[in-house]
């Protein structure tokens, strides 16, 4: 089953309503330049307010490793999801206490940036050069390098998910700008079609 995170969660209003709406997993924003920035109290109070069964990613970009692994823990999330030009070690230190989500772009994947995309606790998720920006990547262009298994988010929402389904058979689909109504924000409705959506491709048809 390919599972499904909303990202960008800033309440618990939001977190319970995407849990409701069938979300597998909700990521949290640590970066401080997020328009979706959430404070660690408020995304512990949000993973307590949906339960263990739905994964919490807490998401940084480019922080250090002390600041990751104190806002994990006070986060209480349950995974992690890295963004920037982080060493290997680096990676590997955060994955000894959490499963990591790390970030890469499509270059990375041609082999052409020297990026570290896998390692045992590690998965790759592939995302635009902005993240939480909006913007598509080229899925078939990516065909031929994408990872089994990997994450994909960039631009996705309701409308276009399925396509990039079929065309990548990712194991986790990730989104946030197409899902808002405000930065920060969730639309309920969107969230709904964007579940909705990837179970029926899933399943290889359209919910009726
Ligand atoms: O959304 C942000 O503000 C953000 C900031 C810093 C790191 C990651 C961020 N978002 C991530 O980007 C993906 C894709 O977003 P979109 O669907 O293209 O808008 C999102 O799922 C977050 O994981």
């Amino acid at each position: 089953m390919i599972r499904v995170k909303v990202c960008g969660t800033t309440s618990v209003h939001d977190a319970v309503l995407s849990a409701e709406a069938g979300a597998d997993a909700l990521g949290f924003i640590f970066a401080p330049v997020s328009k979706r920035l959430v404070s660690a109290r408020v995304a512990r109070d949000a993973g307590l307010g949906v339960g263990p069964a739905v994964a919490r990613v807490g998401v940084f970009l480019n922080q250090g490793l002390d600041e990751v692994l104190r806002t994990a823990e006070a986060a209480r999330v349950s995974a992690v999801q890295l963004h920037g030009p982080l060493s290997r070690l680096y990676v590997e230190e955060v994955a000894a206490y959490y499963p990591v989500l790390r970030v890469v772009r499509p270059a990375d994947l041609a082999g052409h940036s020297g990026v570290w995309t896998g390692g045992s606790g590690v998965t790759p998720m592939l995302d635009a050069p902005e993240p939480g920006g909006g913007v598509p990547l080229d899925w078939a262009a990516l065909r031929p390098h994408f990872p089994p298994g990997a994450w994909l988010a960039g631009g996705l929402g309701p409308a276009n998910v399925a396509e990039a389904i079929r065309a990548l058979r990712p194991g986790a689909v990730d989104a946030v700008s197409r899902l808002e109504s405000a930065p920060g924000v969730k639309d309920a409705a969107a969230v709904r079609a964007f579940v909705q959506a990837v179970r029926g491709a899933d399943c290889g048809s359209y919910p009726q």
